[in-house]
């Protein structure tokens, strides 16, 4: 049922202002492609396009081989939820669920026993039973997005589209229902294109990540992908918190200062570069091969993380470390420290 869609070199202005820049991007039947990307990078914009909400100047979408614009409204099936409700407040739930099938033309309307008996099905499947005759004022914002997700499931989509679906909701909800959907997702299997600004959501939820800025995409992997082999600075400092140090790569070494700190590196990144090191690919070592020294200048807890603030010579900013298992240093203590994964990019 679900088709794959392919993104062909979109531009789309508006105005003077270019929102989307030769973007392109394939998407497989039945896979989960989020979106991500800061404010006003265009996430929305895209899934708007595909939706056929908005016109592209230059480029096209596909839905299989079939340009988009060649398929009548009700052909595309496209199923859309918005981070707003999108709920009829004077319908109840199962009167909401039901609208699209009962808003079919005659010839296509399943009747009214398979309809009930459809929006039963789904309000199962979204873990609601029970609640057709509920208004959606009498649900919790949890509750009303996965309603909005039963309706937009019950016309049978060939493609699911969710803009920021769980934007309004707290984090305890939210991460309830990343776990939901992932797996709703597994047992539905339509190709669904996912817009959050959460990073955690989309490196969870997602097959792929598609990570937006300015208007172009600048990456799409595995979240293992994009997060541990980062294409761009931008891609590196978007996900996550990561530590920035000037080196010069010589051979097959970068050196911060005149002290090597990174080795086997492949021998055609000579120069200024910039190493990029989160702070659980620095590690406490008691030899000086490759280390950094340092001194501890404060310690700090973020939930189960424990974090040690390194001060380097010739650094202005101190380093983050993520102790994990390791005994804490004390403050004030004179350590080495190893790098033991870095994303090198040329000195811009
Ligand atoms: N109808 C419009 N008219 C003019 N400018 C628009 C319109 N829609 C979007 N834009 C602009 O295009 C840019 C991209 O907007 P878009 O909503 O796609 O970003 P986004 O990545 O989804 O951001 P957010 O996470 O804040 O929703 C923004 O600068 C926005 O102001």
């Amino acid at each position: 049922m679900s088709v794959s869609v392919t993104i062909e070199s979109i531009e789309k202005r508006f105005d003077a202002f270019a929102a989307l820049r030769g973007v392109s991007l394939d998407i497989q039947p039945a896979e989960l492609v989020a979106l991500l990307g800061p404010s006003g990078s265009g996430k929305t914009t895209l899934l708007r396009l595909i939706a056929g909400l908005e016109q592209a100047d230059q480029g096209r979408v596909l839905f299989g081989e079939t340009d988009m614009r060649d398929l009548s409204l009700r052909d595309r099936r496209i199923g859309f939820v918005f981070q707003h409700y999108a709920l009829f407040r004077t319908m109840t739930v199962g009167e909401n669920v039901a609208f699209g099938l009962k808003s079919r033309p005659r010839g296509q309307r399943p009747d009214d026993a398979e309809i009930r008996k459809r929006v039963g099905d789904l309000l199962e499947l979204v873990q609601l039973p029970g609640l057709d005759k509920r208004y959606p004022s009498q649900l919790s914002g949890g509750q009303r997005q996965r309603v909005a997700l039963a309706r937009a499931l019950a016309i049978e989509p060939r493609v699911l589209l969710l803009d920021e679906p769980f934007g309004a909701l707290d984090a305890r909800v939210r991460k309830d229902l990343r776990a939901w959907l992932r797996d709703l997702h597994r047992r539905t299997g339509h190709t669904t294109v996912f817009v959050t600004h959460d990073q955690e959501e989309a490196l969870e939820l997602a097959d792929r990540v598609a990570i937006l800025n300015d208007g172009r995409i600048e990456q799409v992997g595995s979240a293992d992908d994009v997060y541990d082999h980062p294409a761009t600075p931008f891609v590196c400092e978007f996900l996550g918190e990561v530590n920035k140090l000037p080196v010069k790569v010589v051979g097959s070494q970068a050196f911060f200062g005149d002290r090597p700190v990174l080795g086997g590196l492949s021998q055609n990144q000579g120069g200024q570069a910039a190493l990029y090191v989160r702070p659980q690919h620095l590690r406490i070592v008691d030899d000086l091969p490759l280390a950094l020294p340092g001194v501890v200048e404060h310690l700090r807890r973020n939930g189960p993380l424990r974090r040690a603030e390194v001060a380097v010579q010739g650094l202005a900013k101190r380093l983050d470390v993520d102790l994990a298992s390791q005994v804490a240093p004390a403050i004030g203590e004179h350590i080495r420290l190893r790098i033991t994964h870095g994303s090198l990019f040329a000195a811009a």
